[in-house]
């Protein structure tokens, strides 16, 4: 198994590729590659961790060597925010980071997995996809949004409110990861009841736990150890199933339903990444309202990522 992260120099990349170096299967590859001088630095300080994975570092110029022959790309290369910013801020700059980067995986490693994570990721999903359709190599099972980092989030949150350990809670999130698309559905918690203001103040806080995050950092950027943590799980449930385990994981992906081109639903992973859209069953009340009140903002945030590269 070869995998890529581009942008592992940064907060994500360099958390991330720790555990990746530490728990990918034996005789794994990590290619890590910024634009950033430190890129060797950071591979060769990984290198020195006994396990039997090989990693090596790739500079701003060896991207297509980074990537040739890659199985799993993942992406967090960008810029983070600030305070008082909200991640469609970001869009100015990470879009064209990420436009280039997919158009570089499509010439080097067009049947790769590639899981995006730079934000907004609602935009940047749908950026990857125009990209890779304009190289002719788009493959729907094979681009994956990273909404990972929610789903531990509210297994943390659930976990302490309800005096539970949070690695036993499992907490399904569909729709987007911005504010109000983000939707966690506490109605499908098994064996935890919540009153209607925990229903309320709890989804509230899920939405806004990146800002949390933001705003503790105070202008230092955003969640980067614990989306290290999401990603990696991401990443390793994607070898599995590539390795022909049964895994399912929430992330964004084009569905092309009835709620948006593109929904983080639970996915069943495979050989060749997306098996089978699962359904993500029925919604309180509360959930149906507030999907409803989300799927515009999702749709137009999909849409602008599509014009971004259609023009
Ligand atoms: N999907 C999610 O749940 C989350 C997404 N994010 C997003 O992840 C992104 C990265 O965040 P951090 O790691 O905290 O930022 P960071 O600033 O610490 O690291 C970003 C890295 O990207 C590199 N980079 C910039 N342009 C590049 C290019 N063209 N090619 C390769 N590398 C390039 C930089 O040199 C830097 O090392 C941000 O957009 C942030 O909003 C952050 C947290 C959660
Ligand atoms: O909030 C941000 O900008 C970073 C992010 O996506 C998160 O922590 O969920």
């Amino acid at each position: 198994m070869k995998i890529a992260v581009l942008g592992a120099a940064g907060g994500i990349g360099q958390a991330l590729s720790l555990l990746l170096k530490t728990q990918l299967p034996a005789g794994s590859e990590l290619n890590l590659y910024d634009v950033a001088p430190v890129v060797p630095g950071v591979a060769v300080d990984l290198s020195h961790i006994p396990t039997d994975v090989k990693v090596l570092g790739f500079g701003k110029d060896d991207l297509a060597a980074c990537l040739s022959g890659c199985d799993i790309v993942l992406i967090p290369a960008g810029v983070p925010r600030k305070p008082g910013m909200d991640r469609s801020d970001l869009f100015n700059i990470n879009a064209g980071i990420v436009r280039n980067l997919v158009d570089a995986i499509a010439d080097n490693c067009p049947e790769a997995c590639t899981c995006i994570i730079t934000n907004p990721v609602n935009t940047t999903v749908a950026i990857a996809a125009e990209a890779l359709k304009a190289k002719g190599v788009y493959n729907k099972n094979k681009l994956f949004g990273v909404t990972t980092l929610d789903v531990i989030r509210s297994e943390t949150f659930v976990g302490n409110l309800k005096g539970l350990n949070p690695e036993n809670v499992h907490v399904p999130v569909i729709g987007g990861h911005s504010g109000t698309t983000i939707l966690p559905l506490l109605s499908q918690v098994n064996g935890v009841d919540f009153t209607d203001e925990e229903v309320a103040s709890l989804t509230t806080r899920i939405q806004n736990a990146g800002t949390e995050v933001v705003e503790a950092k105070a202008g230092g950027g955003s969640a980067t150890l614990s989306m290290g943590q999401a990603a990696a799980r991401f990443c390793l449930s994607l070898v599995d199933a590539m390795r022909g385990e049964n895994v399912v994981e929430y992330t964004y992906v084009e569905t092309n339903s009835d709620d948006a081109a593109f929904f983080a639903h639970p996915v069943r992973l495979g050989k060749n990444g997306v098996e089978e859209i699962l359904s993500y069953g029925e919604l309180s009340e509360f959930e149906e309202n507030a999907k409803n009140a989300m799927l515009d903002g999702l749709r137009s945030d999909i849409a602008m990522g599509v014009a971004f590269v259609k023009g």
